[in-house]
This record gives C-alpha cells, structure tokens and sequence, in this order.
C-alpha cells in the first residue's frame, strides 16, 4: 500500500520549520499533502484563505510534484481531515504527521482513538519538546501506531514570528506575501 503523509499547519505563518519539515517528509514517503487549517484550540493572525495561499507559496517553492497542498482536507477536528482522507486515498496508507509539542495533546483531541486507528501517526522532534514517555504510552493506549521520524528541523515557531517577523526564519515566497499583504505588523505604521 501507497504511504502518504499528511501535514495539517494553521501556516500562521508557514515558517522554515514548516518548509524543513515537508522537504524531511518527502525524502521518507512517496507523497505528501498538506493543508492550512484552523486549529480549534488557537486564535489565528490571518484569515483561512490567506493562511492558506501562504502556504500555497511554500509548496510552490519546494516545488516537487510528490507534494501538493490538498485543502479538501482543512477541518479544524483530524477527525474530519482522516475521513476526507480515506475517502479521497481509498488505498492508501495514511500517516498523520505531527511535531513533538503536540504528542501529550493528541489524546484531549476530538475522537482522537477513533482516527488514531485509521492511520499511522508519524512525529517529528520539535526542538524544545522531548517526547516523553508519558506522552507516548498515552497514544499507544489509544491504539497509536506509532512511527518516530529522525528529522532535523530549525525551531521556528510562527506565533514567535507572529510577534516579530524575521525574514531568515519565513520561506522566502511567503516573505513575499507577507509584505504583499502587510500581514503580522509588518509595516506598523500601515496597521
Ligand atoms: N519547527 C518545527 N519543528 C518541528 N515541528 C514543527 C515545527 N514547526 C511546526 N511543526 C509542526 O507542524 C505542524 C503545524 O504547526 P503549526 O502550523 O501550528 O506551527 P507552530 O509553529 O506550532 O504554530 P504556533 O507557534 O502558532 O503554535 C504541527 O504538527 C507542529 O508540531
Ligand atoms: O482534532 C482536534 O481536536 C485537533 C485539535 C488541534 C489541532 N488539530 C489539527 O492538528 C493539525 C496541526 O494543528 P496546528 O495548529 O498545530 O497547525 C491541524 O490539522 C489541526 O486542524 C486537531
């Protein structure tokens, strides 16, 4: 079976992390999609539909066809995105993939052993956020099936960028727009 990896970002904004993250993906699996999404636990900066061209930038930029941003699958619930997600890749093996920060989160997620059992869950190390064997019993409990990937990603976080925008840390075409749009303060005097 066909393995795709699928990254959901609120991409507020997609940062370097994000751009490490996707590109360490496509070197362990034959596709990956992602999508900008609206997290139900968060305030976000910018509307959906901007998040979401932001992030359309990124993948632009990586520019490799094994990815392409899937936003079919936006839903603020994974519930939700792993339905669309079997519906849309019926044959598919699906891995969630997320960051570190978010593995002792994931049982407090909406339904969280229903979709847990309907795909792998992949989680890259985040620096900053060990992954704690707490956390990890937890999932297993749930009935995770659990794949640790050795990635290296630089520790951008949006909402830090959010507070103050460094070009180094943001993908160079969502710099672009964030200019384009005067997003996250970046001209404070236009606010
Ligand atoms: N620098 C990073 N290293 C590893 N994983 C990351 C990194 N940045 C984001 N991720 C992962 O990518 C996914 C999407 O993250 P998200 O878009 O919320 O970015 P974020 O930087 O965590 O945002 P915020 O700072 O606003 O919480 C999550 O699974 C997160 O763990
Ligand atoms: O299902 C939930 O309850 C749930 C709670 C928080 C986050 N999520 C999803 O997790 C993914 C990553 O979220 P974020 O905000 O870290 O980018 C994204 O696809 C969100 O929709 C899902």
């Amino acid at each position: 079976m066909q393995k795709i990896a699928l990254l959901g970002t609120s991409a507020d904004p997609p940062t370097c992390g994000h751009q490490a993250l996707l590109k360490g993906l496509l070197s362990l699996y034959p596709q990956v999609a992602t999508w900008a999404s609206d997290n139900p636990q968060k305030h976000h900066g910018a509307p959906l539909a901007l998040r979401a061209q932001l992030l359309q930038a990124l993948v632009e930029e990586i520019n490799d066809p094994r990815l392409q941003q899937e936003q079919t699958l936006s839903h603020p619930f994974t519930i939700r995105t792993i339905e669309q997600a079997t519906a849309r890749w019926p044959e598919a093996e699906l891995v969630f993939v997320v960051g570190s920060d978010l593995a002792a989160l994931i049982p407090g997620w909406k339904s969280s052993a229903q979709w847990l059992s309907r795909c792998r869950l992949a989680i890259a190390p985040r620096q900053g956020w060990p992954l704690r064997d707490q956390a990890l019993a937890d999932l297993k409990r749930l009935g995770a099936r659990i794949d640790l990937l050795e990635l290296q990603v630089p520790a951008s976080a949006s909402s830090a960028l959010r507070q103050s925008p460094e070009q180094r840390q943001i993908p160079a075409a969502v710099w672009t727009l964030l200019l384009e749009h005067n997003l996250y303060g970046l001209f404070p005097s236009l606010r």
